[in-house]
């Protein structure tokens, strides 16, 4: 069984959660409206036809839940800047919405648990949004004025920043399914929002170097092990085609300054437009970077899709995302990227929605047990393997609003009863508190 002394000592275990998924508060003491605010509000995008005005009432609740981090035993935790709520417009102050993150931060430190925090979580200010958004390729000075006033305002305490969550799912999410905020079909707009993210990304990487000379700063990118679905050649070549584009396309540029070859053609036919310096300034060294992983991506060779391969469902056990529970994918790919790219790791999220129910004030989620347990394995595995890894943040602290799935999917080790805002927790959050001081 493995034990919490297995790993490093300097190693951080922690949670993690998003703004818009649990403060709520969404219109109080100056908050402005995010993309999130308006798409969760817009009929037929969130499937269950929730939104996050109230969610998780962490705004409020925040004491309590930093008091359950403790109870629980947590080294750190990962939380994300609602950009709206310090900058209503996306470029002036709301001193309300400043002095909550001060208060978070204090509290974290009051009970010896090390914040991490993340710049942007996708809740883009619907402000900056009708100016472009990620298509204007202004936002990047927008984000790196924002970035620079957190780093002012937090950075005495808080030394752990990442600018981005998942540029991926922003930009192909977000711009080319529609399946997140801002809810647009356009693969050329999704390229140009990518490239606008990273770029956005390069210069608070720049602006932290000056203002926060003690501190570390990285990219939080979703990290998917794409296999083939069958033995076909082809499909295997459409793999690796694929890691290009969803892995690689956010990584190499990262640290290269260049895209993938193999992708950057026909990202180039589609609308990439990279100017002068725009690949120096995505390249500012980083850190470390952060890892969401969750399972695997099966593709086969298929001539009738125009990308000529296809999505293929897998037959392992699956979470109630549909996603195959997979550890083997997450030690692959800590090694593939320490390989590659030599940098730091942190499992910045790894999690699993789960069936939970309450039955006699108890939740007994014995696959989440599971489920961390074997991710625990191969976390450690890697580290024994020679990867860098320095941290692992579990997604999630509590259940929360899962974007377009609303409050149906529950990741959290904590349960929320969201008619009474009660947390619970589950028989995962007693497990660490265990493994924590195992
Ligand atoms: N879906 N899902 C769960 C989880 C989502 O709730 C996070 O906000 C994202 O960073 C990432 O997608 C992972």
């Amino acid at each position: 069984m493995i034990k919490r002394s297995d790993f490093p000592k300097n190693f951080v275990f922690g949670t993690a959660t998003a703004a818009y998924q649990i403060e709520g508060a969404a219109n109080e003491d100056g908050k402005g409206p995010s993309i999130w605010d308006i798409f969760s509000h817009t009929p037929g995008k969130i499937m269950t036809g929730e939104n996050g005005d109230v969610a998780c009432d962490h705004y409020h609740r925040f004491k309590e839940d930093v008091q359950l981090m403790k109870e629980i035993g947590l080294d750190a935790y990962r939380f994300s800047i609602s950009w709206p709520r310090v900058m209503p417009d996306g470029k002036n102050i709301n001193q309300k919405g400043v002095d909550f993150y001060n208060r978070l931060v204090d509290e974290l430190l009051e009970h010896d648990i090390t914040p991490f925090i993340t710049l942007y979580h996708w809740d883009l200010p619907y402000a900056l949004y009708e100016k472009g958004g990620w298509l204007n390729s202004d936002i990047a000075m927008y984000f790196r004025a924002y970035a620079t006033f957190m780093f002012n305002e937090l950075g005495d305490r808080v030394k752990h920043w990442i600018t981005l969550n998942e540029p991926w799912c922003s930009s192909f999410l977000g711009y080319f399914t529609g399946e997140h905020a801002p809810g647009h079909k356009n693969l050329q707009e999704a390229i140009v929002a990518a490239h606008n993210l990273l770029r956005s990304h390069g210069h608070a990487v720049q602006s932290f170097r000056e203002e926060v000379k003690d501190g570390t700063i990285g990219l939080t990118n979703v990290v998917m092990k794409v296999e083939p679905g069958d033995s076909r050649p082809e499909s295997f070549l459409a793999a690796s085609l694929v890691d290009k584009f969803v892995n690689a396309w956010f990584h190499d540029p990262v640290v290269f300054g260049k895209y993938p070859e193999e992708a950057v053609k026909v990202y180039q036919e589609r609308g990439l437009q990279v100017m002068e310096n725009d690949m120096d300034i995505i390249s500012t060294p980083i850190d470390f970077f952060g890892v969401n992983y969750y399972t695997r991506t099966l593709v086969v060779f298929d001539t009738t899709n125009p990308l000529g391969f296809s999505y293929v469902q897998g037959d392992l056990p699956k979470t109630e995302m549909g996603w195959e529970i997979y550890p083997q994918g997450l030690f692959d790919m800590l090694v593939t990227l320490k390989e590659r790219y030599r940098l730091p790791l942190y499992i910045t999220e790894n999690g699993m929605a789960g069936p939970d129910k309450i039955e006699n004030g108890k939740v007994k989620d014995t696959y989440r047990i599971e489920y961390l347990e074997k991710h625990f394995e191969k976390a450690l595995e890697a580290i024994n393997a020679g990867v860098n890894l320095k941290g692992y943040f579990i997604w999630s602290l509590m259940d929360n609003f899962e974007w377009a799935y609303g409050y149906s999917k529950r990741f959290g080790i904590i349960y929320v009863d969201y008619n009474t805002q009660k947390r619970i927790l589950k028989d995962s959050a007693y497990w660490l508190k265990d493994f924590l001081i195992s």
